[in-house]
């Protein structure tokens, strides 16, 4: 798989504001807040189901009703339509999640 071309990578971005990206690294960041560990718990295990069905799998980092998570194609060595894509799924689910 190759990645995304810097241009490409830009006008993809822009559609996930909440989103830090690093283009250098090829990585792109979030970190989502709940209410508690539950919360951030049950997000994490509907967004592990996602990751096993898109084959893409997220570096993430969960302490209480925190979770960080950093996004990379390994596979391309930088960023890739499946990390914007999985993005989109997760923001998704953290809007539907906090509503
Ligand atoms: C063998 C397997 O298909 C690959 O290693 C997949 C699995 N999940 C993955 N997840 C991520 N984030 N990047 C990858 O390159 C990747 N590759």
């Amino acid at each position: 798989m190759s990645p995304l071309a810097p241009t490409e990578a830009s006008a993809l971005l822009a559609t996930l504001p909440a989103w830090q990206a690093d283009l250098a690294t090829g990585k792109i960041t979030r970190t989502f807040r709940f209410d508690d560990f539950a919360q951030a718990f049950g997000f994490m295990a509907e967004m592990a189901t996602v990751s096993e069905r898109m084959n893409h799998h997220p570096e993430w980092f969960n302490v209480y009703n925190r979770v960080d998570v950093t996004l990379t194609t390994h596979d391309a060595g930088g960023l890739s339509p499946r990390d914007i894509d999985w993005a989109r799924v997760a923001d998704q689910a953290f809007a539907r999640r906090a509503a």
